[in-house]
């Protein structure tokens, strides 16, 4: 199973009706110096959904892909996120964030990490609704949230949070969140949705992979995309970013769904939102 730039990604509609592709691309690590080839390329293999964050360092290079790629703006759905270290200041970080990007309006804006010690989430909510009620964003969402967060996000603001991006992937699958999350209304996206490259070994995996004719990576990827979430694998590899777009004309059976559902082992990856102190993030 080989990537083709005729890989149809279908989209998702999110709580505002505003459709996401389901499957995009993630540019944390891809160096600044590097971002606009590697962007570049993977909107000429086909995504149409790009996934940065200020935090990354890499914003400019996005818009520049963007700019160059000479498709319309209005096919390509384009993420970013609040700094941590900005939630007092989230109006004027935005502003950076899209004169960055080189855009006008940015498609879904996402608070970070919720920074609980901080005490500051909430505030910043504010100033992102504001945003996007005078047309800044096309939705506004947040990431890392745990219920918690959310309810204190619901006592105290008026626009529901069109996704909520959380770490999820074979090994460390967040179930009770991605219902709570789901059941509110609001689209799970999966970050580090291969695990880094870390869920990739497994002899289930591997076995999929040999029956389909595909690699463990594309396996994994069909599985996030048959259960519903938006999924945003990041390669800075021009083949190995085709041969993740193209897991989106696989399709697994039930019960293969299910044995990748038992693959659960508790291996968080990243930081733990309710402790993550990543105030200079
Ligand atoms: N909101 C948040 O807090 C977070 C958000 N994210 C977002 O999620 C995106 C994806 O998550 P990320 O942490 O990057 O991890 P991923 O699970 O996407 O894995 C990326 C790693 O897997 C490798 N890889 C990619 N495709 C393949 C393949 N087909 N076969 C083998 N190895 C492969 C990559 O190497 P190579 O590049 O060499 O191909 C890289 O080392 C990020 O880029 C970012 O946009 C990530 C972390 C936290
Ligand atoms: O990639 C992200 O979006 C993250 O928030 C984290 O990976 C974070 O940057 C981190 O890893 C800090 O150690």
């Amino acid at each position: 199973m080989t990537g083709s730039p005729r890989t149809v990604v279908p989209d998702l509609t999110l709580g505002n009706s505003v459709r996401i592709p389901q499957l995009g691309f993630g540019v944390f690590q891809v160096p600044a110096g590097r971002t606009q080839e590697v962007v570049e390329d993977a909107l000429a293999a086909g995504y149409r959904h790009i996934d940065t964050a200020a935090a990354y360092g890499n914003e400019a290079g996005v818009g520049a892909a963007i700019a160059a790629s000479g498709i319309p703006r209005s096919e390509i759905f384009v993420t970013t996120k609040l700094r941590n270290g900005d939630q007092g200041r989230a109006r004027a970080a935005f502003l950076d964030s899209r004169r960055a990007l080189n855009l006008d309006v940015v498609d879904l804006y996402l608070i970070h990490w919720p920074v609980p010690s901080q005490g500051m989430f909430v505030q910043a909510w504010k100033e992102l609704e504001a945003l996007y009620r005078d047309g800044y964003m096309r939705a506004i969402g947040v990431s890392n949230f745990l219920p918690d967060h959310l309810d204190a996000l619901y006592e105290q603001s008026q626009v529901l949070p069109a996704v909520n991006q959380i770490e999820l992937h074979p090994g460390f699958q967040q179930a009770d969140l991605a219902a709570d999350t789901v059941s509110r209304g609001i689209a799970v996206e999966a970050y580090s949705p291969l695990g880094q490259g870390r869920e990739l070994a497994g002899s289930q995996v591997a076995a999929l992979a040999e029956k389909y004719g595909a690699t463990a990576a594309q396996i994994v990827l069909a599985w996030h995309l048959a259960s519903g979430r938006i999924v945003i694998p990041k390669s800075a590899d021009s083949a190995r970013m085709r041969e993740n777009l193209a897991s989106a004309g696989l399709d697994l059976a039930q019960e293969e769904l299910d044995l990748l559902d038992g693959l659960e082992g508790g291996r968080r990856i990243g930081a733990d939102p309710a402790t993550a102190d990543f105030s200079q993030l």
